[in-house]
């Protein structure tokens, strides 16, 4: 394997370059009998889609997905689902200047270094634009969790740049262009973000992402522990630095006393956890954090070399999203989903018949 397969019982290998012809995934091992459409699977495509407002890239692409196998009669069929999105909005010119020289803070020069081959015309698999497959995958991840054990898996932003962004409520995060829980601040993060573009910048952010109704027990004790492959999964998403699981780093500065939860017969007292401890699944919120750094591809001079080596000043023109945090929400929420249906399986193949006699808990003490 090249890295291009994630999952160990419902598998998605992704394939496909931004400027090729069309991206794609095969999906694996998705239990049969599963209603899923084309819309169903355009819905969360649609929400990470480009060109949906002026504060992300304007490259316009309708990200229409086509299932082409594994689906008989709307129903899954327990064979490989393969997914197809095409490309349609390529403008090569856009990348002419880097394919001699290497874009700081992007994958250029590492990608050549590795590879010795770089196609000219973008990023090649460096791109976030195969990010797309893994909402197509993840969306079916998403319904089959949400109509067998009713889990919930939604993202929010937290952070865009300095301006920090309260939860509210979950009801608006889809109504505004940041993926905002608290619409007051909507008018800040726009005057800010213009102001961003206007002085040919970009800025980090930090999201959150959430599974509800996750039964307690999913999950490994050593190499493959939930934790851990949510980690994995999260830092494996273009310019992602940082995961978080519960408290995170705030953990640094709690006392015993202050983070372990506490068990009471109405629930866990607290979730710093963040819902999995010992890397199995505590029956909590699953709460990840993450932290994304800034959009690379600027128009600011910025030094970099040539492909001989010469010291050279170069701009990235075309079309960027100034803040690359935005669109990741729904590819986070995939991610998750993704590890999510992985351990389900595997936790049914293993532990399915495991019965024992303490009652469990709520999440929470409502
Ligand atoms: C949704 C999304 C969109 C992105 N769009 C851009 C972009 O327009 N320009 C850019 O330079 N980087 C963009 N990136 C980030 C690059 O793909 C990423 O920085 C690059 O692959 C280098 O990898 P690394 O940052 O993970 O080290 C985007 C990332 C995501 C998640």
């Amino acid at each position: 394997m090249s890295g291009n397969t994630m999952g160990l019982l419902f598998t998605v290998t992704s394939f496909g370059e931004s400027h090729g012809p069309a991206i794609g995934c095969v999906v694996d091992g998705c239990p049969p009998g599963l209603a899923i459409s084309a819309e169903d699977i355009q819905q969360e495509l649609d929400r990470r889609k480009p060109g949906t407002s002026r504060h992300v890239t304007q490259r316009r692409e309708p990200d229409a997905v086509e299932i082409l196998s594994g689906v008989y009669e709307g129903k899954t069929t327990g064979t490989p689902i393969a997914l197809l999105i095409r490309n349609t909005d390529q403008r090569s010119k856009d990348y002419g200047n880097i394919a001699d020289t290497f874009r700081p803070g992007h994958a250029d020069y590492t990608y050549w270094h590795k590879y010795g081959v770089r196609d000219p015309r973008g990023g090649g698999r460096s791109s976030a634009r195969e990010t797309a497959v893994r909402v197509a995958a993840g969306a079916i991840a998403k319904k089959w969790l949400h109509e067998r054990y009713g889990i919930v898996i939604r993202g929010h932003m937290t952070q865009i740049g300095h301006v920090e962004i309260p939860f509210k409520s979950w009801d608006v995060v889809n109504s505004n262009p940041f993926f905002a829980a608290d619409e007051a601040v909507v008018p800040e993060l726009e005057a800010y973000m213009d102001s961003i573009r206007k002085s040919l910048d970009s800025v980090g952010a930090r999201l959150r992402v959430v599974a509800e109704n996750v039964p307690v027990g999913w999950g490994e004790p050593v190499f493959d522990r939930l934790d851990a492959d949510i980690a994995y999964a999260m830092m494996n998403i273009n310019a992602v630095k940082g995961v978080e699981i519960g408290a995170g780093f705030a953990s640094v500065a709690q006392r015993g006393s202050e983070h372990g939860d506490e068990l009471t017969p109405q629930g866990f007292a607290s979730n710093h956890a963040g819902g999995i401890l010992g890397g199995i699944s505590t029956g909590q919120d699953i709460e990840v954090s993450m932290a994304i750094k800034p959009t690379s591809s600027i128009a600011q001079p910025r030094r970099s070399i040539d492909r001989q080596g010469n010291p050279i000043v170069m701009e990235t023109h075309g079309r960027h999203d100034p803040c690359v945090g935005i669109r990741a929400t729904p590819i986070a929420e995939a991610m998750l989903a993704l590890v999510l249906i992985d351990h389900a399986l595997r936790h049914r193949a293993q532990c399915g018949d495991v019965v024992v006699d303490t009652p469990k808990i709520p999440g929470r003490i409502d």
